[in-house]
């Protein structure tokens, strides 16, 4: 296919040289070589015709005076004609440009156009619950996930969401998330301290520490800090986030990466860690944000199960509410609830979980 592919481009290349190459021929002859030929032609032709005894100084200056006036007019016709032509080429490439803007504007519309418009679902914030009430989980397809879903998150009872391969349980994190309207019925939650951790994380350029501070700078990493620790000593907030950052990695087993690494090394991280290990990673943003609530989306499905029961026996410790969405039965003694997405039609269920 990559083949294919450049074999295209090549054979459109040397069409596009070829065109090139011709119109250079054509525009150079017409602004360069014409202009001297049809003013030495023109010339030629007035100076037969001019009458005139030419051993006088005067017809001479007269005629050399004609003759310059002749060139001039000549080449800034030429010169202008290249112009025209020239204002094709660039005719050209601005409505390259133009249909760029034209498609991406369609494009924008049809997206806009598409977006259902929640209909009568209302958002509200609490700082100590996440609430679905009468909630319909639908894709942007239309097609209908869990309908009319109801459900609480308090504080200390962690909610386990379970269900087979796409009956929409990251589809529930994208409609609590925003990235997805809901269709009816009420959303309650935080407006701060609700922090996402994907199957994937993201991976930012940068060193080790801006991984895991992700998304914060490190200015506002260290005010972080500073405030956590109580500490009044500006100078002291780059030491003190360092060894707070070392002690995450400890917990998430991934000090090794800082021995490894070190603070200051900007690999490309995606290709130097392991699935496992970025999975650890968004754990350990996790650990550092501290949230109130942490939606985990599979996000420890890589890791070992002795890793992944230290990692929510952990958070389960830092007082860490977390929603998991995972098949893995280990974490079920970690959570209090259960959510079953059951058939991706609509159907769904609640139950306890006993301890
Ligand atoms: N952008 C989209 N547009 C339309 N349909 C989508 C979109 N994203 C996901 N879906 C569909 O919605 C359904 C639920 O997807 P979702 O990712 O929530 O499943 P899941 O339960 O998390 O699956 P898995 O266990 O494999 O992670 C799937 O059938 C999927 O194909």
């Amino acid at each position: 296919m990559v083949e294919a592919k450049f074999m295209k481009l090549q054979n459109h290349s040397k069409v596009l040289l070829r065109k090139q190459w011709l119109y250079g021929i054509v525009d150079d002859f017409v602004t360069k070589q014409l202009p001297h030929n049809v003013t030495w032609g023109l010339s030629l032709l007035y100076a037969l015709e001019h009458k005139g005894d030419r051993a006088l100084t005067s017809t001479q200056g007269e005629l050399a005076h004609a003759l310059r006036f002749l060139a001039s007019v000549v080449s800034q016709s030429f010169v202008a004609f290249g112009d025209i032509l020239e204002l094709h080429k660039k005719f050209l490439e601005l409505s390259g440009g133009i249909n760029r803007i034209f498609e991406l504007e369609e494009v924008l519309h049809v997206a806009q156009r598409d977006t259902p418009v929640p209909s009568s679902a209302i958002s509200e914030a609490s700082e100590e619950i996440i609430s679905f009430h009468q909630v319909d989980i639908v894709t942007p397809s239309q097609k209908l996930l869990a309908s009319k879903l109801s459900c609480n998150v308090v504080q200390g009872k962690s909610l386990l969401l379970t269900g087979p391969n796409g009956t929409g349980k990251s589809s529930v994190f994208r409609v609590l998330r925003d990235l997805w309207p809901a269709f009816s019925g009420r959303v309650t939650k935080p407006s701060e301290g609700m922090f996402h951790v994907p199957q994937s994380p993201y991976t930012s350029l940068g060193t080790l520490r801006d991984q895991v501070i992700y998304p914060l700078s490190r200015e506002e990493a260290e005010m972080k800090i500073l405030s956590l620790y109580k500490a009044g000593n500006r100078a002291s907030a780059p030491e003190l986030l360092d060894d707070h950052l070392k002690t995450v990695l400890v917990n998430v087993r991934l000090v090794y990466l800082l021995e490894r690494e070190g603070w200051d090394s900007t690999p490309n991280w995606e290709d130097v860690l392991s699935l496992g290990e970025q999975q650890r990673l968004g754990m350990a943003r996790l650990f550092f944000h501290h949230p109130k609530f942490g939606i985990l989306d599979e996000c420890t499905n890589a890791t070992s199960v002795d890793v992944e029961e230290h990692l929510y026996r952990l958070a389960t410790d830092m007082g860490i509410t977390v929603i998991t969405s995972s098949q893995r039965p280990a974490l079920i003694p970690f959570h209090s609830v259960e959510l079953k997405l059951i058939d991706g039609e609509g159907n769904w269920e609640l139950c306890e979980i006993q301890h």
